[in-house]
């Protein structure tokens, strides 16, 4: 057995054992490659990839992406979409307002804390006077309409007995819908004089409750300015957050390839272009109570309405 000590493997793989034995022959000695190491590339690939799938099972759970999580987001959230073709005709005589382009937006700081718990408690006072006996209660404060078993009823009819809503309640009101309406009208850089609230505008109330009518019925899938007619630009103000509030009823926009959801949170603004390219609907409420308003603008004048008021 030789007694003579190897040299260690990486001195030879790096040829200094030749540059130290022979220092005069440094020129011609070319340095050996690195040796690469396939069980870490191996060990790498392998954790990259875990973790793509990881972020994509929770990202895309049961084929539903989430755009907007239930967590407070300081930043806007957006997503462009190319625009459908229900602003064709539109675009030619609204030409400052119709969307030009078209999209998604989530924003979690136009509305303060004070001004949602404020709403919220507009909603809660308003809907204890009614509400549905399916799981659907709305309160709409420019016709009045106030969900009450299997019909409406009207609250400006109720307020001649009793004290339901106050002067400031509408200022809330007037105060948030115009922070919408600037928010809309910056992220779609048109005028925000071209832009009028519309019809309906309301509370909603969401609960687990068997339909009773075709109001209670929420989850169908649909595209606002089908189904309200007047509706340019959609906004929802939510005033409960999913998962803590209540359980099922995100939100959901319907893409081609996946569905994506936005998670109502606490004082959270999602807007939207009103057109087929945002074909949504809201999952079914599971458990607990879901809240939120709709705020609608139109960009034709013969749809406005005026500020809701007492
Ligand atoms: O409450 C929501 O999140 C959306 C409701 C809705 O789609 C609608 O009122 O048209
Ligand atoms: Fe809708």
């Amino acid at each position: 057995m030789s007694t003579k000590k190897r040299k260690p493997v990486s001195k030879i793989n790096s040829g200094e054992s030749s540059q130290e034995s022979n220092p005069q022959s440094k020129e011609r000695v070319k340095p050996a490659p690195p040796v690469i190491s396939y069980r870490r590339i191996i060990i790498r690939t392998v954790l990259i990839v875990g973790s793509l799938i990881l972020i994509r099972y929770y990202t895309e759970k049961d084929g539903f992406e989430s755009f907007a999580p239930n967590t407070r987001q300081s930043r806007k959230l957006v997503a462009d979409i190319p625009c459908s073709k229900d602003y064709d005709d539109d675009r030619k005589v609204f030409t400052e307002c119709a969307p030009k382009k078209c999209g998604r937006i989530v924003m979690d700081n136009v509305v303060s804390e004070e001004e949602a718990k404020n709403m919220l408690k507009i909603a809660q006072r308003g809907l204890l006077r009614g509400g549905s006996s399916g799981g659907a209660s709305i309160l709409d404060l420019h016709s009045g309409a106030l969900s009450q078993g299997e019909q409406f009823v009207n609250i400006y009819k109720l307020m001649e007995r009793e004290k339901i809503l106050t002067e400031d309640d509408f200022k809330i009101y007037t105060n948030v819908k115009n922070k919408i309406r600037n928010a809309i009208a910056q992220h779609f850089e048109i005028p925000v004089s071209s832009l009028y609230l519309t019809k309906p505008t309301f509370f909603s109330r969401m609960i687990d409750r068997p339909a009773k009518t075709i109001h209670d019925e929420y989850w169908h899938p649909h595209v606002d300015k089908k189904t309200y007619g007047s509706f340019h630009y959609t906004s929802l103000l939510y005033l409960s957050t999913y998962e803590k509030n209540f359980k099922g009823g995100r939100f959901v926009f319907i893409d081609k390839q996946v569905n994506r959801t936005v998670e109502p949170l606490m004082g959270r603004l999602s807007f939207f272009t009103s057109g087929a390219e945002n074909v949504h609907f809201v999952e079914k409420v599971t458990e607990g109570t879901r809240y939120a308003v709709t705020v609608s603008f139109t960009c034709d004048p013969s749809q406005a309405i005026s500020d809701p008021k007492l």
